[in-house]
């Protein structure tokens, strides 16, 4: 379920009003997403996605995340268009909420992942980061490394609730990370959080990238590894390395890579396992029991961290 914030018809027509898209034909809940409310609404014009931003959501951060959708899609990257009002506005409020009108992207996110679907999304990675290098507005990634400890603190007490043990290993991961993350990798526009649910494929080629709403501005390479992750392994931790090659091959196709962040690989993977890692135990631990939004497994993630952990260098993901 993704729908915390009811639009009545009233309220959705006046809000259209605004908008040069006609009248609402139909508006349904979107069960899936976990972070907004999102609606599909039908309109005289054709469909669109309605969003309404809730609370995890900084209103201040929107004008980025809206502003690089635009900027992406005039590059040609599948992406939400945001549409604007007559006012020539995208961002306003509905029901007491932040809330935008995006283009409806067709096609369906891969339940099972082969190594061709790792193929495409290697290019389409490359050259979201190739569009974004132009994008004028810059975001901290709020979720980046020196949020980790801090993160780590508010849930340290029940993590070893959740694996014996838990709290001291990712408490030595975080000391390593800390002590080795790299410095000055290229850096740029990054989608943080491109995981298979939100990449579409239509027709085995990649029809839309969506979810923006982790974006910042960080090492290009962070975000191939978060891909690695969410696209690479077969639990428990197993790394695939046929979708890990395709996946970084494409990806140095269209974008070469330096030897820097070949290199830094491994500690990157690292860092974007505790990453995820530590926001599903978060929500973990802070899910009350029957809650209508199910939790992530953390666990999925710590069996990944090890994995990278072990990991002497570049060559364990296939590159040569
Ligand atoms: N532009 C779009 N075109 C078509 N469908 C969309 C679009 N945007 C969102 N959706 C649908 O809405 C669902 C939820 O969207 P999204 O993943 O952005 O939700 P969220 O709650 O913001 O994020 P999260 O995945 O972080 O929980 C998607 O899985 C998809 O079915
Ligand atoms: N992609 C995230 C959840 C949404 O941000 C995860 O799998 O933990």
């Amino acid at each position: 379920m993704a729908v915390y914030t009811e639009v009545s018809d009233d309220a959705l027509d006046a809000f259209l009003e605004q908008y040069r898209v006609g009248r609402a034909l139909s508006c349904k809940g979107i069960a899936e997403g976990v972070e907004n409310s999102n609606y599909l609404v039908q309109t005289e014009t054709g469909p669109l996605i309605l969003t309404l931003y809730e609370k995890r959501v900084d209103p201040g951060d929107l004008p980025f995340f809206l502003g690089l959708m635009d900027h992406l899609a005039a590059r040609g990257i599948p992406c939400p268009t945001p549409v604007r009002g007559r006012d020539g506005e995208t961002l306003r409020l509905l029901a007491g909420r932040p809330a935008a009108l995006v283009s409806f992207l067709s096609g369906m996110w891969p339940r099972h992942i082969t190594p061709h679907h790792c193929d495409r999304l290697g290019t389409a990675l490359a050259r979201l980061h190739a569009a974004g290098r132009d994008f004028p507005m810059t975001r901290r990634n709020g979720l980046g490394l020196p949020d980790w400890r801090p993160l780590f603190d508010r849930c340290a007490d029940h993590a070893d609730e959740v694996h014996p043990g838990l709290a001291a290993e990712l408490d030595r991961d975080l000391a390593d990370l800390e002590a080795g993350w790299p410095v000055g990798l290229p850096t740029g526009v990054i989608h943080a959080d491109l995981f298979p649910d939100n990449v579409f494929f239509l027709r085995d080629e990649i029809s839309g990238l969506i979810d923006f709403y982790f974006a910042c501005t960080d090492f290009l390479a962070y975000d191939v590894a978060v891909c690695l992750n969410a696209w690479c392994f077969e639990r428990p931790g197993e790394l695939n390395v046929t979708k890990a090659r395709r996946l970084l091959d494409r990806y140095r196709a269209t974008r070469p890579v330096t030897d820097a962040e070949v290199a830094a690989l491994p500690v990157l993977a690292q860092g974007a396992a505790i990453r995820f890692l530590l926001t599903r135990l978060y929500d973990w631990v802070n899910t009350p029991p029957g809650a209508l939004v199910k939790p992530k497994d953390p666990l999925e993630y710590l069996h990944i961290l090890r994995f990278h952990r072990g990991v002497d260098g570049a060559a364990a993901y296939g590159l040569a």
